[in-house]
């Protein structure tokens, strides 16, 4: 399918939301060449008003009819919407780059992160996936170094912020958080979590659970992890082992990453220098003036943060690191976007 570059009519289907908003705002910010841009949710928010840059954006309900003449449709409203609206979308001729993992794992649906498999987008049906947020900056961060030194294996435990669970769950963690202080008896006051994780308040809290759990005893969103990887690198043989955890951050998921070379003489060095080389990634790594990412400092950031570079003293071929990004922006609105950009190219 062909775009041309300057007239693009773009909808966000989802635009209430955390990453819908998301999206909007990198759209205008990064002076992507549309010509209109169309507000989608659902019945409950249609004709609400969303203002970006002084401009108003009136919302109107999802129905199929709403992609007639749409060029590009970012969704980003729930696995079920996707189902319910994608192919409609692709059948009036849009190209839909979706945010849910309703279609990653499909064998005929590219799932792309730009920089690690741009060439991807070359063989897409009208449909791209874009990855679960914890996977996209894991792969961004670990690209270079797959690609310099070989990666048998990675095991990875998350640290993720509530924004991945959507805007009500931000709300959610302040009320609880307010509801505090110092006397109180917190598993008197709090309430359980409306978030994905149901049972439990998050405020104060640490949940080794996103997303249901499976027959294998891990989550969906730790299975995400370790399928979509394979996927992104083309690479059935790396083992991957994910862990994902919700903690009480409003923005940025962090990530305890270990990995295994196919090689015993790398060194930190070396593996710095290749970090280096992916456009996007920065390394805080200075021990001595202690200096390594933290999700406060990476929200509202595009790049993926890397630090804590260490060699694992008991394995010649391991490597330690702590990955942090912006889980609403490369974690999802901006990936999308990036994704629209090299369509255009
Ligand atoms: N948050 C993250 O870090 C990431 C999220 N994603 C995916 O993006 C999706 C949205 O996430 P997020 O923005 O966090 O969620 P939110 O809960 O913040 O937003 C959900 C959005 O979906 C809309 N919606 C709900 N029902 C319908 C419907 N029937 N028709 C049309 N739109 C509807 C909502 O509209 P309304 O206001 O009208 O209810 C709202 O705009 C999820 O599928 C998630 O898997 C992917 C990667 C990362
Ligand atoms: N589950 C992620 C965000 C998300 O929605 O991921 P996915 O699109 O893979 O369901 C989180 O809670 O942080």
């Amino acid at each position: 399918m062909e775009l041309k570059k300057q007239d693009l009519n773009v909808a966000i289907v989802g635009a209430t939301g955390a990453v819908g908003g998301k999206i909007l705002e990198k759209l205008v910010e990064r002076q992507f060449p549309a010509k209109s841009i169309k507000m989608l949710a659902s019945k409950r928010s249609a004709g609400s008003k969303i203002i970006v840059e002084g401009k108003n954006y009136i919302v109107e309900e999802t129905v199929p009819e709403s992609f007639e003449g749409i060029d590009i449709a970012f969704f980003s409203a729930g696995g079920s919407i996707s189902q319910t609206f994608a192919h409609e979308a692709v059948k009036r001729g849009a190209i839909v780059i979706d945010n849910t993992s309703a279609f990653r794992m499909d064998a005929d649906i590219p799932l792309v992160v730009p920089e690690v498999n741009a060439d991807e987008l070359n063989r897409h049906n009208g449909i791209i996936a874009n990855p679960n947020c914890s996977t996209i900056q894991m792969v961004t961060a670990l690209k270079a170094i797959k690609e310099k030194f070989g990666i048998n294996r990675i095991i990875v435990s998350t640290y993720q912020a509530v924004s991945g669970a959507g805007a009500e769950a931000i709300e959610e963690l302040s009320e609880q958080s307010l509801q505090m202080d110092s006397r109180t008896d917190i598993k008197a006051v709090l309430l359980p979590s409306a978030s994905a994780e149901k049972h439990y308040p998050i405020a104060f809290n640490v949940i080794p659970q996103i997303d249901l759990f499976d027959e294998s005893g891990y989550t969906l969103e730790e299975l995400k992890m370790m399928n979509e990887t394979k996927k992104i690198f083309a690479d059935e043989k790396i083992a991957v082992a994910a862990t994902c955890v919700r903690l009480p951050v409003v923005t940025g998921h962090s990530e305890s990453v270990y990995i295994e070379l196919n090689r015993e003489d790398v060194s930190v060095e070396d593996i710095r220098s290749a970090i280096k080389t992916t456009p996007g990634v920065v390394i805080q790594d200075d021990p001595s003036s202690q200096l390594y990412p933290m999700p406060l400092y990476a929200e509202g950031k595009d790049e993926v943060f890397v630090g804590r570079i260490r060699k694992d003293p008991t394995q010649p071929t391991g490597f330690h690191m702590w990955i942090v990004s912006d889980n609403l922006l490369k974690g999802a609105a901006l990936n999308s976007v990036q994704i629209a950009e090299e369509l255009i190219k």
